[in-house]
């Protein structure tokens, strides 16, 4: 794996990040030199940026760019900048309400001082700037932001001016993303070497904006010192994505060897989420799709899925599947795997049991998830004999794992022990799925889009979940990988359809439409060795 791959993968904690510096600054790299690197690629990437968005950034003789300075080194970074900026001409001014600073941040807020930037007392008199640049903390935050910094924090952000965070947004916990007393709202981040995992939990978002990296050339021997081959916690990105694709295809195969899925869904009262999972796995390009639903609901889902075997099942008097009847000479042994839940109702809850003692790649989601959050999570999963992937949303999480962290806080930590305790694959939901194996590797999924916030985008990623797993059932590709795979193709179908369609135009029907769409811009912009 080349070194732009492995960078774009890596994720660290604060006490990481602390702990690869200090392998550098150990190697003999002086600390002011190295802040002198980094604050000088930050300038370069601001200046580009200001060059290349005008509307956001107009050019006028007035520019000018209020920098906020901390106690230590992202304070360092931030007055490296000013000072760079204030060479190539930009008009700069300083907030810095600290008076004990870490010695090489004290010697550069001296020299900016001397070559004639102001260094303002309140950030009111920075009120006028055009763009303000957050060096106020980075990964070195300690506790909740008090005042003074608090209220000029919360000054910043009434002011709603475009922010670009150093590293991250100041007031954000390097770890969890928890919002510490107050943190600034950027409208940019540029994150310093490796990604910080706050900025990839849900209850960051909102101050982050839109994040890039900054590499700074940390050596790959201090990264895997720190980390370790197998990375704990990875950014799920395209490369990786794509290479467990089932492309291409081999000349010689047959349908059965393309896997064949089972998905057991619908009823009565929700016929709706039965159709999305049912095209969820069609897009995944399965070879064999076999639907079972209540037997209402057959005509409407062979109109629709005319590929698919549909198996009409007897039916509860609520309109939900009373027992699985399969074909016969089929049972639950000759799929290559089943996904189950979407619109069920909890009233399916006897055939629960059934799929939970096949021994095939089984899908929970939805009303599944509520049924096996019933019969007791940890105890029913104990007695599986293959792999088994939970998808829940939040709520579902709490059902299923009522004694576990909340999963709307730390959502690794979360997801994490949600994994280890029920020895399953868990895939949470949100705007940054966030996935577990048993064994403590956690993937999360960098990129997606509010768009996806709408009823059935869920039940479309169980069909192509399930399909992806019955593709690879004979591929030793690790299960947790697949459902990497399922979540970044599923979300990037999203921010493909919201980029066409306006976050307004991605029902969940049209989703499943740009599946394809997204192999095709990505298969061909990224190889040719896939062959159609
Ligand atoms: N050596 C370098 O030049 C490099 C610097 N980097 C920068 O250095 C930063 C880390 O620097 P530091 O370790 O100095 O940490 P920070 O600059 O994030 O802040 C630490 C300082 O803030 C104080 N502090 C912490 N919480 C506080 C609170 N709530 N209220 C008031 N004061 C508080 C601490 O006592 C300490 O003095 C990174 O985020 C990054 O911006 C690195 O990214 C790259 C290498
Ligand atoms: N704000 C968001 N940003 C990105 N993706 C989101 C957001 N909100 C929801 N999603 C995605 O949309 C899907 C919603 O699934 P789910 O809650 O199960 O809905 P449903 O059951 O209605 O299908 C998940 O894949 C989730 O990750
Ligand atoms: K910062």
């Amino acid at each position: 794996m080349g070194r732009q791959e492995l960078i774009s993968q890596v994720v660290v904690t604060a006490q990481q990040m602390r702990d690869i510096e200090n392998r550098i600054f150990a190697g003999g790299m002086p600390v002011a030199a190295l802040m002198e690197k980094v604050a000088g690629l930050i300038a370069d990437r601001i200046q580009t940026k200001l060059a290349e968005d005008t509307t956001y950034f107009p050019h006028s003789p007035s520019f000018r760019i209020g920098i906020l300075v901390g106690p230590g080194h992202n304070g360092g970074d931030a007055l490296v900048v000013a000072r760079e900026l204030y060479f190539r001409g930009y008009e700069v001014g300083i907030y810095c309400p600290f008076s004990k600073r870490k010695e090489l941040t004290s010697q550069h807020l001296q020299y900016a001082q001397s070559i004639g930037i102001i260094c303002y007392e309140s950030i009111e008199l920075l009120a006028d700037c055009h763009l303000f640049i957050d060096g106020l903390f980075g990964f070195g935050l300690e506790r909740a932001i008090s005042d003074p910094i608090a209220t000029a924090i919360n000054q910043l952000n009434e002011w709603h001016k475009p922010v670009i965070a150093i590293d991250l947004p100041s007031g954000l916990h390097t770890d969890t993303g928890e919002v510490l007393g107050t943190a600034v709202r950027a409208t940019h981040t540029l994150c310093l070497g490796l990604w910080k995992l706050g900025l990839l939990q849900d209850q960051a978002l909102d101050c982050v904006g839109k994040a890039e990296l900054i590499d700074f050339d940390i050596p790959l021997a201090d990264i895997h010192a720190i980390l370790g081959k197998s990375l704990g916690i990875k950014r799920i990105v395209k490369t990786t994505a794509l290479s467990t694709l089932p492309l291409p295809r081999p000349p010689v195969t047959h349908k059965y060897k393309e896997g064949h899925l089972l998905l057991i869904c619908g009823s009565r009262r929700y016929s709706g989420g039965a159709l999305l999972t049912g095209l969820g796995g069609r897009a995944s390009g399965v070879g064999m799709l076999s639907i079972a639903v209540p037997e209402s609901l057959k005509s409407i889902m062979v109109a629709q899925l005319p590929e698919a075997l549909i198996i009409g099942c007897p039916e509860t008097e609520s309109g939900a599947i009373a027992q699985l009847q399969l074909p016969e000479n089929t049972d639950l042994s000759k799929f290559n795997a089943i996904a189950c839940g979407p619109g069920l109702t909890r009233d399916a809850n006897p055939i629960l049991q059934q799929v939970l003692e096949s021994t095939v790649p089984l899908v929970l989601d939805a009303d599944g998830l509520n049924i096996l959050a019933d019969m007791g999570t940890i105890p029913t999963l104990q007695k599986r004999q293959a792999p088994t992937v939970l998808t829940p949303h939040a709520g579902e999480f709490k059902r299923l794992f009522p004694d576990l962290s909340d999963a709307n806080q730390d959502r690794v930590k979360a997801v994490r022990e949600a994994a280890a305790q029920s020895h399953a694959v868990v895939l949470l939901k949100g705007a940054r799925t966030a996935i577990a194996n048993p064994q403590g590797t956690v993937w999360l999924n960098p990129e997606s889009t509010p768009a996806l916030a709408r009823g059935g985008s869920g039940d479309v990623l169980t069909g192509l979940l399930g399909g992806l797993l019955a593709q690879a059932s004979s591929k030793n590709i690790p299960v947790e990988d697949i459902t990497a795979t399922a979540a970044w193709w599923h979300a990037q179908a999203g921010i493909l359809a919201a980029q066409e369609r306006t976050e307004l135009g991605v029902d969940a029907h049209t989703l499943t439409q740009y599946l394809i769409q997204v192999l095709l811009l990505e298969v061909i912009s990224t190889s040719d060795k896939y062959s159609f």
